[in-house]
């Protein structure tokens, strides 16, 4: 059966970031991946990690000035010196706590731009993904859905896919979020089975909640047997908000996946 990762942006988020990994550990996960758990030394971290056996999987970028409203860079025409900063920062403390995954955030974006903003991101991705490649790292595209994040740039599935078959770097994946996917386009299996070979992680919630994925439209049984039955070699990131504390909610990893 898939394999499960704990998203500790999300899990154990009643706990400082770096005492989430032992929480992790404790309840069986094997890998983690975080979103922006830059305050934290990094070495802390990567000794953390270490005391757990744990795998890092990715971390976000950093996604610019967030109290403005950006969410991300790498999609923003005027803004590719910030952008360089950004990633320098991400690999440094990606390199250092041993993360195999970066995931670059596109940003939010005035439907007007969008020409210039495809072209930005493509060659932002060129050179995060060539930096990021002497790290053997991978850089991740994720699109997300507009009622959480109107205005952000990658929203498509198909958009995804066209971006990284233009970038033309073979460590540029998709991130496949099904909570975004269920909600701007549906279809997941079928989406899965297409792009399965440009997926580099997977992440779940239930749609529409974002809690666990015991609950709401998306039937999640079917989609670990479709990954399993596909042969999906890579981890299933559990990205959703609990209903209470982590360690309650943690029923569906038997039920669903038919983990002991
Ligand atoms: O929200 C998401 O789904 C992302 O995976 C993310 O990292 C930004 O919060
Ligand atoms: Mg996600």
């Amino acid at each position: 059966m898939p394999r499960f990762s704990a998203n500790l942006g999300f899990l154990f988020s009643d706990r400082p970031e770096i005492e989430r990994v032992a929480a992790a550990a404790s309840c069986g996960f094997k890998a983690v991946e975080m979103h922006w758990p830059y305050h934290v030394p990094a070495l802390d971290m990567r000794e953390a990690l270490a005391a757990h056996k744990l795998t890092m999987l990715g971390l976000n970028m950093p996604v610019g000035n967030a109290p403005a409203g950006d969410f991300g860079l790498a999609a923003l025409p005027s803004r590719q010196n910030e952008f360089q900063n950004a990633l320098v920062q991400a690999l440094s403390y990606g390199s250092t706590i041993r993360a195999s995954a970066i995931h670059c955030l596109a940003g939010i974006v005035s439907p007007d731009d969008r020409a210039a903003a495809e072209r930005t991101f493509i060659a932002n991705l060129q050179m995060a993904a060539d930096r990021a490649g002497e790290a053997d790292m991978t850089i991740l595209i994720e699109p997300m859905n507009r009622r959480d994040r109107p205005g952000y740039f990658l929203q498509h599935v198909e958009q995804a896919a066209a971006i990284i078959g233009q970038a033309e770097r073979r460590n540029i994946r998709l991130m496949f979020d099904c909570y975004h996917v269920e909600i701007t386009q549906g279809d997941l299996i079928t989406r899965i089975k297409t792009h399965l070979d440009l997926i580099g992680h997977v992440q779940i919630a239930a749609v529409p909640s974002r809690a666990e994925p015991d609950e709401g439209e998306v039937n999640y049984r079917e989609i670990f047997q479709t990954l399993d039955s596909l042969g999906y070699q890579g981890w299933i990131g559990a990205e959703y908000k609990p209903r209470g504390r982590t360690e309650d909610g943690l029923g569906w990893l038997s039920e669903l996946s038919g983990r002991p």
